[in-house]
Protein backbone atom coordinates (compact mmCIF):
# COMPACT_ATOMS: atom_id res chain seq x y z
CA UNK A 1 0.00 0.00 0.00
CA UNK A 2 1.41 3.81 -0.97
CA UNK A 3 2.82 5.52 2.05
CA UNK A 4 2.08 8.88 -0.22
CA UNK A 5 -0.45 9.41 -2.50
CA UNK A 6 -1.06 12.22 -4.18
CA UNK A 7 -4.65 12.83 -6.34
CA UNK A 8 -5.14 15.70 -8.89
CA UNK A 9 -3.34 17.91 -6.27
CA UNK A 10 -3.08 21.50 -7.65
CA UNK A 11 -1.74 24.65 -5.52
CA UNK A 12 -2.03 28.38 -6.94
CA UNK A 13 -0.60 31.53 -5.77
CA UNK A 14 -1.65 34.99 -6.33
CA UNK A 15 0.94 37.10 -7.23
CA UNK A 16 0.68 41.15 -7.23
CA UNK A 17 3.27 43.28 -9.08
CA UNK A 18 3.40 46.97 -9.29
CA UNK A 19 3.64 49.38 -12.26
CA UNK A 20 3.96 52.69 -10.82
CA UNK A 21 0.70 53.25 -9.46
CA UNK A 22 -0.61 50.96 -10.86
CA UNK A 23 -1.23 46.68 -9.46
CA UNK A 24 -2.05 44.10 -11.21
CA UNK A 25 -2.75 40.57 -9.97
CA UNK A 26 -1.65 37.27 -11.38
CA UNK A 27 -2.44 33.52 -10.63
CA UNK A 28 0.77 31.47 -10.76
CA UNK A 29 -0.22 27.88 -10.88
CA UNK A 30 2.61 26.08 -8.74
CA UNK A 31 1.37 22.66 -8.64
CA UNK A 32 -1.20 21.41 -11.43
CA UNK A 33 -2.98 18.32 -11.66
CA UNK A 34 -0.32 16.36 -9.82
CA UNK A 35 -0.92 12.48 -9.37
CA UNK A 36 1.21 9.77 -8.43
CA UNK A 37 1.99 7.15 -5.50
CA UNK A 38 5.06 5.95 -3.29
CA UNK A 39 5.23 2.71 -2.04
CA UNK A 40 7.42 2.43 1.64
CA UNK A 41 10.85 1.89 0.83
CA UNK A 42 11.03 3.72 -2.05
CA UNK A 43 13.88 6.39 -2.83
CA UNK A 44 12.30 8.78 -5.48
CA UNK A 45 14.82 11.90 -6.96
CA UNK A 46 12.27 14.50 -7.30
CA UNK A 47 13.82 17.23 -9.67
CA UNK A 48 12.85 20.01 -11.64
CA UNK A 49 14.30 23.33 -12.69
CA UNK A 50 13.88 26.73 -10.78
CA UNK A 51 10.64 27.17 -10.00
CA UNK A 52 9.23 24.04 -11.31
CA UNK A 53 7.08 23.26 -7.98
CA UNK A 54 9.17 21.51 -5.78
CA UNK A 55 9.20 22.77 -2.39
CA UNK A 56 5.49 23.34 -2.98
CA UNK A 57 4.77 19.88 -3.36
CA UNK A 58 7.08 19.22 -0.48
CA UNK A 59 5.07 21.61 1.72
CA UNK A 60 1.93 19.88 1.23
CA UNK A 61 3.57 17.11 1.72
CA UNK A 62 4.13 17.98 5.51
CA UNK A 63 1.10 19.84 5.89
CA UNK A 64 2.60 23.59 5.71
CA UNK A 65 0.60 24.72 2.59
CA UNK A 66 -2.86 23.27 1.68
CA UNK A 67 -3.38 22.60 -1.90
CA UNK A 68 -5.94 24.28 -3.65
CA UNK A 69 -7.36 21.08 -5.06
CA UNK A 70 -7.16 17.38 -5.30
CA UNK A 71 -5.77 15.14 -1.85
CA UNK A 72 -2.63 14.38 -0.33
CA UNK A 73 -2.63 11.27 1.95
CA UNK A 74 0.79 10.85 3.43
CA UNK A 75 0.98 7.65 6.08
CA UNK A 76 -2.72 7.69 5.72
CA UNK A 77 -3.55 10.69 7.07
CA UNK A 78 -4.66 14.30 5.07
CA UNK A 79 -1.10 16.21 5.99
CA UNK A 80 -2.64 19.41 6.60
CA UNK A 81 -5.17 18.45 8.52
CA UNK A 82 -3.12 15.86 10.84
CA UNK A 83 0.29 18.12 11.06
CA UNK A 84 1.27 17.68 14.28
CA UNK A 85 -0.06 13.22 14.55
CA UNK A 86 1.74 13.33 11.21
CA UNK A 87 5.18 15.37 12.44
CA UNK A 88 5.84 12.16 14.11
CA UNK A 89 6.36 9.99 11.57
CA UNK A 90 8.17 12.31 8.84
CA UNK A 91 11.63 13.62 8.83
CA UNK A 92 12.13 16.78 7.03
CA UNK A 93 15.74 18.91 5.90
CA UNK A 94 15.87 21.62 4.49
CA UNK A 95 19.55 22.23 3.20
CA UNK A 96 19.32 26.19 2.77
CA UNK A 97 18.00 26.53 6.50
CA UNK A 98 18.66 24.74 9.67
CA UNK A 99 16.23 23.29 11.96
CA UNK A 100 18.56 23.19 14.80
CA UNK A 101 19.07 26.01 17.43
CA UNK A 102 21.69 28.57 16.42
CA UNK A 103 23.08 28.97 20.15
CA UNK A 104 22.82 25.64 21.32
CA UNK A 105 25.22 22.80 21.34
CA UNK A 106 24.60 20.16 18.58
CA UNK A 107 23.30 17.77 21.80
CA UNK A 108 21.30 19.68 23.41
CA UNK A 109 19.29 20.45 20.32
CA UNK A 110 19.37 16.46 19.87
CA UNK A 111 17.87 16.92 23.45
CA UNK A 112 15.22 19.07 23.12
CA UNK A 113 13.97 16.89 20.03
CA UNK A 114 14.05 13.81 22.15
CA UNK A 115 11.41 15.35 24.55
CA UNK A 116 9.64 17.08 21.72
CA UNK A 117 8.93 13.78 19.91
CA UNK A 118 8.92 11.79 23.00
CA UNK A 119 11.92 9.30 22.12
CA UNK A 120 12.29 6.62 24.82
CA UNK A 121 15.63 7.40 26.53
CA UNK A 122 17.14 3.87 25.45
CA UNK A 123 16.19 4.57 21.70
CA UNK A 124 17.22 8.20 22.02
CA UNK A 125 20.86 6.99 22.73
CA UNK A 126 20.82 3.87 20.38
CA UNK A 127 20.00 6.31 17.52
CA UNK A 128 22.64 9.22 18.78
CA UNK A 129 25.37 6.56 19.01
CA UNK A 130 24.51 5.14 15.32
CA UNK A 131 23.93 8.67 13.69
CA UNK A 132 27.06 10.04 15.53
CA UNK A 133 29.11 6.80 14.25
CA UNK A 134 27.84 7.25 10.49
CA UNK A 135 27.73 11.08 10.66
CA UNK A 136 30.91 11.46 12.10
CA UNK A 137 29.45 14.21 14.68
CA UNK A 138 31.48 12.76 17.86
CA UNK A 139 33.98 16.01 17.76
CA UNK A 140 31.06 18.04 17.04
CA UNK A 141 28.06 17.54 20.12
CA UNK A 142 29.67 20.41 22.23
CA UNK A 143 30.07 23.00 19.03
CA UNK A 144 27.03 25.41 19.12
CA UNK A 145 25.29 25.16 15.32
CA UNK A 146 26.18 28.66 14.77
CA UNK A 147 30.01 27.34 15.12
CA UNK A 148 29.60 24.35 12.63
CA UNK A 149 30.47 24.43 8.91
CA UNK A 150 27.92 23.82 6.29
CA UNK A 151 28.76 19.96 6.19
CA UNK A 152 29.34 19.43 9.22
CA UNK A 153 25.51 20.83 10.14
CA UNK A 154 24.05 19.43 7.46
CA UNK A 155 25.10 16.03 9.11
CA UNK A 156 23.65 17.45 12.55
CA UNK A 157 20.58 18.57 10.57
CA UNK A 158 19.73 14.79 9.29
CA UNK A 159 20.53 13.06 12.39
CA UNK A 160 18.47 15.96 13.98
CA UNK A 161 15.68 14.95 11.31
CA UNK A 162 15.95 10.84 12.04
CA UNK A 163 16.20 10.67 15.80
CA UNK A 164 12.48 10.19 16.02
CA UNK A 165 12.69 7.10 13.42
CA UNK A 166 10.49 8.67 10.57
CA UNK A 167 9.06 6.24 8.64
CA UNK A 168 9.04 9.22 5.84
CA UNK A 169 11.89 11.44 5.19
CA UNK A 170 12.12 14.77 2.74
CA UNK A 171 15.26 16.03 1.96
CA UNK A 172 14.82 19.33 -0.08
CA UNK A 173 18.54 19.92 -1.68
CA UNK A 174 20.85 18.00 1.49
CA UNK A 175 23.96 18.47 -0.60
CA UNK A 176 23.77 22.13 -1.50
CA UNK A 177 27.16 23.84 -1.23
CA UNK A 178 29.28 20.46 -0.05
CA UNK A 179 32.57 19.55 -0.94
CA UNK A 180 32.65 16.40 -2.98
CA UNK A 181 33.90 14.31 0.68
CA UNK A 182 30.71 15.33 2.56
CA UNK A 183 28.57 14.78 -0.55
CA UNK A 184 29.93 11.41 -0.94
CA UNK A 185 29.78 10.46 2.67
CA UNK A 186 25.88 11.82 3.18
CA UNK A 187 24.94 9.75 0.26
CA UNK A 188 26.66 6.38 1.62
CA UNK A 189 24.81 7.36 5.04
CA UNK A 190 21.19 7.71 2.96
CA UNK A 191 21.70 4.40 0.98
CA UNK A 192 22.17 2.67 4.53
CA UNK A 193 19.31 4.00 6.20
CA UNK A 194 17.14 3.59 3.22
CA UNK A 195 18.82 -0.21 3.25
CA UNK A 196 18.71 -1.06 7.49
CA UNK A 197 15.67 0.75 8.02
CA UNK A 198 13.18 0.73 4.69
CA UNK A 199 12.69 4.46 5.15
CA UNK A 200 11.29 6.43 2.18
CA UNK A 201 13.12 9.05 0.74
CA UNK A 202 11.74 11.99 -1.60
CA UNK A 203 14.85 13.70 -2.53
CA UNK A 204 14.56 17.27 -4.51
CA UNK A 205 18.03 18.53 -5.96
CA UNK A 206 20.03 19.70 -8.48
CA UNK A 207 22.93 17.74 -7.90
CA UNK A 208 22.19 14.77 -10.36
CA UNK A 209 24.87 12.87 -8.70
CA UNK A 210 22.59 12.39 -5.87
CA UNK A 211 19.72 10.71 -7.93
CA UNK A 212 22.47 8.64 -9.79
CA UNK A 213 23.86 7.52 -6.54
CA UNK A 214 20.87 7.13 -4.12
CA UNK A 215 17.03 7.14 -6.27
CA UNK A 216 15.71 3.71 -8.14
CA UNK A 217 13.18 6.37 -8.70
CA UNK A 218 13.40 9.53 -10.16
CA UNK A 219 10.52 11.82 -11.21
CA UNK A 220 10.81 15.37 -13.44
CA UNK A 221 8.42 18.26 -13.05
CA UNK A 222 7.77 21.60 -14.85
CA UNK A 223 6.02 24.63 -14.44
CA UNK A 224 3.78 22.40 -11.47
CA UNK A 225 3.58 19.46 -14.59
CA UNK A 226 5.14 15.86 -14.09
CA UNK A 227 6.84 15.48 -17.23
CA UNK A 228 8.53 11.91 -16.54
CA UNK A 229 8.06 9.31 -14.04
CA UNK A 230 10.57 6.15 -14.06
CA UNK A 231 13.83 4.95 -13.39
CA UNK A 232 16.87 6.37 -14.87
CA UNK A 233 17.48 4.18 -17.34
CA UNK A 234 14.18 4.43 -18.57
CA UNK A 235 14.84 8.80 -18.40
CA UNK A 236 17.67 8.20 -20.43
CA UNK A 237 16.19 5.75 -23.08
CA UNK A 238 12.96 8.34 -22.97
CA UNK A 239 15.15 10.72 -24.44
CA UNK A 240 17.39 8.78 -26.84
CA UNK A 241 20.43 9.92 -25.76
CA UNK A 242 22.81 8.13 -27.57
CA UNK A 243 24.71 5.57 -25.99
CA UNK A 244 29.15 5.12 -26.07
CA UNK A 245 31.06 1.96 -26.47
CA UNK A 246 34.73 3.01 -25.53
CA UNK A 247 36.91 0.27 -28.20
CA UNK A 248 40.83 -0.09 -27.00
CA UNK A 249 42.83 -2.05 -29.68
CA UNK A 250 45.69 -3.72 -29.97
CA UNK A 251 47.25 -1.24 -32.06
CA UNK A 252 46.13 2.39 -33.86
CA UNK A 253 44.00 1.29 -36.72
CA UNK A 254 41.85 3.20 -39.07
CA UNK A 255 37.77 4.12 -37.75
CA UNK A 256 35.90 0.84 -37.21
CA UNK A 257 33.25 0.22 -39.53
CA UNK A 258 29.90 -1.95 -38.26
CA UNK A 259 26.34 -1.71 -38.87
CA UNK A 260 24.67 0.28 -36.07
CA UNK A 261 27.35 2.31 -34.54
CA UNK A 262 29.40 5.51 -35.70
CA UNK A 263 32.83 6.28 -34.96
CA UNK A 264 33.01 9.93 -32.96
CA UNK A 265 36.56 10.11 -32.01
CA UNK A 266 39.58 8.20 -32.11
CA UNK A 267 42.78 8.41 -30.06
CA UNK A 268 45.77 6.16 -30.81
CA UNK A 269 44.44 2.83 -30.38
CA UNK A 270 41.39 3.80 -28.54
CA UNK A 271 38.07 4.47 -30.36
CA UNK A 272 34.43 6.10 -29.81
CA UNK A 273 31.47 4.37 -30.79
CA UNK A 274 27.97 6.26 -30.60
CA UNK A 275 25.02 3.65 -30.64
CA UNK A 276 20.85 4.13 -30.23
CA UNK A 277 19.88 3.75 -26.34
CA UNK A 278 17.29 1.23 -28.26
CA UNK A 279 20.21 -1.05 -29.69
CA UNK A 280 21.87 -3.91 -27.69
CA UNK A 281 25.43 -3.69 -27.03
CA UNK A 282 26.14 -7.42 -27.52
CA UNK A 283 25.85 -7.70 -31.31
CA UNK A 284 28.03 -4.85 -31.95
CA UNK A 285 30.84 -5.85 -29.46
CA UNK A 286 30.47 -9.00 -30.69
CA UNK A 287 30.84 -7.98 -34.86
CA UNK A 288 34.18 -5.60 -33.37
CA UNK A 289 35.87 -8.78 -31.36
CA UNK A 290 35.59 -11.01 -34.84
CA UNK A 291 36.64 -8.61 -37.34
CA UNK A 292 39.37 -6.38 -35.13
CA UNK A 293 42.43 -6.58 -32.80
CA UNK A 294 40.34 -5.99 -29.61
CA UNK A 295 41.66 -5.68 -26.56
CA UNK A 296 39.18 -3.93 -23.96
CA UNK A 297 35.82 -2.17 -24.05
CA UNK A 298 33.77 -0.10 -21.88
CA UNK A 299 29.70 1.23 -22.34
CA UNK A 300 29.52 4.86 -21.36
CA UNK A 301 25.79 5.76 -20.77
CA UNK A 302 24.84 9.82 -21.61
CA UNK A 303 25.67 11.82 -18.82
CA UNK A 304 22.43 12.63 -17.16
CA UNK A 305 22.76 16.60 -17.18
CA UNK A 306 22.24 16.69 -20.65
CA UNK A 307 18.93 14.50 -20.55
CA UNK A 308 17.58 16.51 -18.30
CA UNK A 309 18.58 19.60 -20.48
CA UNK A 310 16.79 17.94 -22.86
CA UNK A 311 13.71 16.81 -21.17
CA UNK A 312 13.10 20.36 -19.61
CA UNK A 313 13.55 21.87 -22.89
CA UNK A 314 10.91 19.42 -24.64
CA UNK A 315 8.79 20.38 -21.55
N1 LIG B 1 4.38 31.84 -1.27
C1 LIG B 1 4.39 32.05 -2.59
N2 LIG B 1 3.77 33.13 -3.12
C2 LIG B 1 3.76 33.32 -4.45
N3 LIG B 1 4.33 32.49 -5.36
C3 LIG B 1 4.96 31.42 -4.90
C4 LIG B 1 5.03 31.13 -3.49
N4 LIG B 1 5.73 29.97 -3.33
C5 LIG B 1 6.09 29.57 -4.56
N5 LIG B 1 5.63 30.42 -5.50
C6 LIG B 1 5.79 30.30 -6.96
O1 LIG B 1 5.42 28.99 -7.33
C7 LIG B 1 6.31 28.46 -8.33
C8 LIG B 1 6.95 27.18 -7.81
O2 LIG B 1 7.84 27.49 -6.73
P1 LIG B 1 8.65 26.37 -5.91
O3 LIG B 1 9.38 27.09 -4.83
O4 LIG B 1 7.72 25.29 -5.51
O5 LIG B 1 9.65 25.85 -7.02
P2 LIG B 1 10.95 24.90 -6.86
O6 LIG B 1 10.81 23.87 -7.93
O7 LIG B 1 11.08 24.45 -5.47
O8 LIG B 1 12.12 25.90 -7.26
P3 LIG B 1 13.66 25.99 -6.76
O9 LIG B 1 14.39 24.88 -7.45
O10 LIG B 1 14.08 27.33 -7.28
O11 LIG B 1 13.67 25.90 -5.27
C9 LIG B 1 7.30 29.59 -8.63
O12 LIG B 1 6.84 30.30 -9.74
C10 LIG B 1 7.25 30.45 -7.38
O13 LIG B 1 7.58 31.78 -7.66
Amino acid sequence: MPVIELDQVSRAFTVTNRTGLRRTRREVRAVDDLSFTVEPGEVMGYIGPNGAGKSTTIKMLTGILVPTSGTIRVAGVDPSRHRTRLARRIGVVFGQRTTLWWDLPLKDSFAVLQKMYGVPPARHRENLDTFVELLDLGDLLDVPVRALSLGQRMRGDIAAALLHDPEIVYLDEPTIGLDIVSKTRLRTFLAELNRARGTTVILTTHDLDDIEALCSRVMVIDHGHQVYDGTLTGLRASQSAPRTLVVDLATPHPPITITGATVTRTDGPRQWLSFPPTTSAAPLVAEIAANYPLVDLSVQEPPIESIITKLYAGA
